[in-house]
């Protein structure tokens, strides 16, 4: 059918070039008359459908003058007036004419009639045609109306009118337009005639064009179109009417097949050539687009023909030819070529648009770019700078460092050189009288329970720089003492010694007990831990060299438990200057009664050293206190080794203990007084030792010249006194080798060293020797920073003995303690360097105070020196007797404490010096029953009562021996 539908020819006109090839037979004048007779017949049938219409539209009164088959003078004269046409265009399109002139029916008839009526039905005809017009309807002129008019036009006018009516009674789908296609509508009311006999047979061949169905657009084409259509089928009609008039009836339908299989042979003929005219077309098509294959070119024609098949099929219909088709499709290859020229040339914008775009947005990055460089430059810039402040900052925090360690020392000095610290001691476990003495404790404050012969309200209060309490644990202890430990990094020399009667505490304190843990670690552990945390935190300003010399004093015999030497030392890497300091860590002997002992021999004969030992340490302090101008260090080995830490360059921090037990309150108001009075002990401000290397040369520079003048006096007076040769007189000697000034230390300086093969000294690898030889050197006897008091610079080791750590023995608990001293006894008689010139130089120097009245006494053997000691010791207090009453049991009260040493009695801030004095009748029974210190104070009353305080001392007082050895210390 889509071949039908561009078929150049109609089949109608195949049809009707049969039957006049059929009817050649009659002439060419009788075809000539039956085409005139079919053009009249054609012209009548026209007219008459018209009439039909028009009567049909406006009723059979309004078109009484319209016959139903007019003659075309009859059909003029009829529509003459215009009202017929008015009133049929007003009623497709109601108000087309607005006003239509009406008159008598007979005006019209009547030739006379008025002019006014004529001018009237002329004003009906112009309106109509104007309205036809506004329609797009084809017209007519007005005088095609006239006598003798055409009405062929005013004929097409009405059918016209007639399909525009039928068209919108369709509903009007789509655009009525003028051109348009519109198939007619074979309604058969206007071919009655036709449609009686050969209606079947017109549609048959009719409908071969295909025309669009439906009826959705009206064009007078579309008009002109169907009045062919039925002019060609009317002709056909008259046609096959010629053929078939004169024949018999049984030879028609032979004579129609015969024009039928024509009709069909010229049809298929046709098609063929038609086909063969498009294939041609479609190879030029390709031949003249060398891009467009010939599948492309069909599939483009097949689109197009399927795109534009209203068109084609219009197109044959309306008998357009394969020429001007072919020029269509070309047109059609243009556009498409336009179209993708067009596609394209968009594309190419499209892309120069997005390539513009990417240029911006390489700009804006690039912008973006430019402003994070300058950006990130001048972050760069600022960080510089903040690095620059942080560097500068970190140069000054040594300069801040070392304010910052001057200022917590000035406070540390600010709080009073020496500390008293006050602890109380639990009750132990499996004591059934739990009644304590110590009522409260606030801080700084004690608060003893006295019975009334103590006090009137039966309490005592003692304030002391910190008091803990029964419940204080080790950590807190440490914490308040933990500051002075710093400070002997930061050069200071510092002692901490316990005080107090045997079993209040002060091993407790100092080390823990005997089952150590990691809480329970006393001072001793912390310190030493805490100095060598400190050296690590501080080694990238400060390189310590923590050195550890653990003594033990018995029987006023010194014992290096470990080796030689020297301190803590630091060097500062940024100065280079050399700082030193020293830690004493002392665990006194019990300060109790002797009486408490009842000890006897060996026993006593300890208890007189220990005496010895506190009482100097008493005197010590006491002249500190007093601010006196000498100050007897040398009374006793215990203070000459702690010189420098009790002297004016060092902190001094004292720990006393007391039981809580109400039998020995005695004991512990004695010791809370003694404690108190050291408290007020100022003994300046503390000193740095530091020295830079200048300074070290040159004190060096004067030790060797002292040294040289004292061994040119020795030479000069051994020259004088040649002969005498005595020991004593050698050890005064000063040693011009190693083994000669160790033998006159062992002698004057009743120092023992020994060394024990297997200790643990060895296993430690350490030799003796060799800490001795790598030891610094032995510093000037009398150094600037030593004491002032010449004769205690010349004969205290100064600077230079550090680290000490007074141990007691324990002959009560000598089992295993014995054993664990046995790792720390050393064989060797081999002595430290101090000794050597702290002691040997001469001995009459040691106790420059006391009249060296037995010299020759002082052998070269232990015991005799260890009496020498006690003789010395016992002329001191022999001539302080003198002036004080000899000691009671009860001169533990406190009031008597210092007052054997001190210069003035009428100074003693309690009074007490002014007490009656009392007969110790104790003292007679049992004579070395005595408390210790209390005893070495005088009282009045005893100096009195004229007992000799020598004996009495010595006698009463006694020492409990049950110190254990401090092995700890050491590890
Ligand atoms: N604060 C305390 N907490 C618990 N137990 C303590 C405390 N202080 C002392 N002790 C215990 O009391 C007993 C005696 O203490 P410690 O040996 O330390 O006294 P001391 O003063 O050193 O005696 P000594 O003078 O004989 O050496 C020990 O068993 C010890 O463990």
């Amino acid at each position: 059918m889509a071949t039908e539908q561009v078929l150049p020819f109609s089949v109608v006109s195949v049809v009707e070039e049969i039957l006049q090839q059929h009817g050649n037979g009659t002439g060419t004048r009788s075809r000539e008359i039956d085409l005139a007779s079919r053009k009249a017949d054609e012209a009548s049938l026209r007219r008459y459908e018209a009439a039909g219409w028009l009567r049909k539209m406006i009723g059979v009164v309004g078109g009484k003058d319209l016959p139903a088959e007019p003659s075309e003078e009859e059909f003029l004269l009829g529509l003459r007036s215009g009202i017929i046409l008015c009133n049929v265009i007003n009623k497709v399109q109601p108000g087309a004419v607005p006003k239509v002139v009406e008159g008598p029916c007979d005006s019209v008839t009547v030739p006379d009639g008025a002019a006014l009526s004529a001018f009237q039905y002329f004003e009906n005809v112009r309106n109509f045609l104007v309205a036809v017009e506004e329609m797009g309807l084809p017209t007519f002129e007005a005088s095609d109306l006239g006598q003798g008019g055409k009405s062929a036009r005013v004929v097409n006018c009405v059918l016209a009118l007639k399909s525009y009516n039928e068209w919108k009674q369709n509903g009007g789908v789509g655009t009525w337009k003028y051109g348009g296609s519109l198939k007619p509508q074979h309604s058969g009311t206007g071919k009655p005639f036709m449609r009686k006999v050969t209606e079947p047979f017109m549609n048959s061949f009719s409908r071969t064009t295909s025309l669009p169905s439906g009826g959705d657009h009206f064009s007078y084409d579309d008009l002109g179109h169907d009045l062919n259509e039925s002019s060609a089928s009317r002709s056909l009609h008259m046609l096959v009417r010629a053929v078939i008039s004169n024949k018999k009836q049984e030879e028609i339908p032979y004579i129609v097949e015969s024009m039928l299989n024509k009709v069909m042979e010229e049809f298929e003929r046709r098609l063929v050539s038609q086909q063969e005219l498009m294939k041609a077309t479609a190879k030029d098509l390709v031949a003249s687009s060398p891009g467009m294959s010939l599948e492309t070119t069909s599939s483009d024609i097949k689109m197009e023909e399927e795109t534009s098949t209203p068109i084609k099929a219009e197109e044959a219909s309306s008998g357009i030819t394969a020429e001007e088709y072919c020029s269509q499709e070309d047109d059609i290859h243009d556009e498409k070529s336009k179209i993708q020229l067009l596609k394209q040339q968009m594309m190419v914008e499209q892309q120069h648009k997005h390539i513009q775009e990417l240029k911006h947005a390489l700009h804006s990055t690039k912008t973006g770019m430019q402003f994070l460089k300058i950006k990130y430059q001048e972050e760069f810039n600022i960080l510089g700078k903040h690095l620059y402040g942080l560097a500068h900052a970190a140069s000054g925090y040594q300069r801040v460092l070392e304010e910052n360690r001057k200022l917590y020392n000035q406070v540390q000095d600010l709080k009073g050189n020496i500390r008293v610290y006050c602890r109380v001691r639990p009750f132990l476990p499996g004591q059934p009288n739990r009644f304590s003495t110590v009522d409260h404790i606030e801080e700084g404050n004690i608060t003893i329970i006295t019975p009334s012969k103590y006090g009137k309200e039966g309490r005592k209060s003692f304030n002391f720089n910190k008091v803990f309490g029964p419940t204080a644990t080790q950590e807190e202890v440490f914490a308040d003492t933990q500051p002075l430990i710093r400070s002997v990094l930061d050069g200071y020399n510092v002692c901490i010694f316990a005080y107090g009667q045997t079993g209040s505490g002060k091993t407790y304190t100092m080390s823990g007990p005997d089952e150590l843990t990691e809480e329970s670690q006393g001072v001793n552990y912390r310190a030493l831990s805490d100095l060598f945390l400190l050296s690590d935190q501080r080694k990238e300003i400060i390189c310590y060299e923590i050195s550890v010399q653990m003594l033990e004093i018995y029987n006023e015999q010194v014992r290096d438990l470990l080796a030689s030497d020297v301190h803590v030392q630091g060097r500062n890497f940024t100065s280079g200057t050399m700082i030193r300091g020293s830690m004493h860590l002392v665990d006194l002997a019990g300060s109790e009664r002797v009486d408490k002992s009842e000890v006897t021999g060996d026993r006593l004969k300890e208890a007189q050293h220990i005496n010895k030992s506190l009482s100097a340490l008493g005197d010590v302090i006491s002249s500190l206190a007093q601010k006196s101008s000498h100050v007897p260090y040398r009374n006793s080995k215990l203070t000459q080794l702690l010189q420098d830490s009790l002297g004016g360059q060092a902190k001094t921090l004292m720990f006393v203990h007391i039981s809580p037990e109400h039998d020995a309150l005695g004991e512990t108001i004695s010791t809370l007084k003694f404690a108190e009075r050291v408290a007020t002990v100022e003994l300046g401000a503390a000193r740095v030792n530091k020295d830079s290397s200048e300074v070290k040369e040159l004190k060096e520079q004067i030790a060797n010249l002292k040294a040289a003048l004292v061994r040119k006096e020795g030479d000069s007076e051994h020259s004088q006194n040649s002969g005498c040769s005595t020991p004593e007189r050698l050890r005064m000697k000063p040693g011009t080798g190693d083994s000669s000034r160790r033998q006159s230390m062992d002698n004057a300086g009743n120092i023992e060293v020994r060394s024990n093969s297997s200790s643990s000294l060895r296993r430690r690898s350490l030799d003796l020797n060799d800490l001795r030889t790598k030891s610094p050197p032995w510093p000037p006897v009398g150094s600037p920073a030593q004491n002032e008091n010449e004769e205690d610079k010349e004969s205290v080791s100064g600077d230079w003995v550090d680290k000490v750590m007074v141990n007691r023995h324990d002959n009560i608990k000598s089992g295993d303690d014995e054993n664990l001293l046995g790792q720390w006894e050393l064989d060797s008689r081999q002595l430290p360097e101090p000794f050597y010139q702290g002691y040997a130089q001469d001995p009459s120097k040691i106790y420059p105070e006391q009249p060296f009245n037995n010299k020759t006494s002082t052998a070269n053997n232990k015991d005799n020196q260890e009496f020498d000691a006690q003789s010395r010791r016992s002329d001191v207090i022999s001539t302080d007797s003198d002036e004080l009453e000899a000691g009671t049991s009860d001169s533990s009260e406190p009031d008597l404490l210092w007052k054997s040493n001190l210069p003035r009695e009428s100074s003693l801030p309690n009074g007490l010096g002014s007490k009656p004095k009392k007969t110790n009748t104790k003292a007679i029974k049992r004579p070395e029953t005595k408390s210790l210190i209390p005893s070495l104070i005088p009282s009045p009353s005893k100096k009195r009562n004229g007992v000799s305080p020598v004996t009495s001392k010595l006698g009463r007082h006694l020492v409990a021996a049950d110190v254990k050895r401090k092995t700890g210390h050491a590890k």
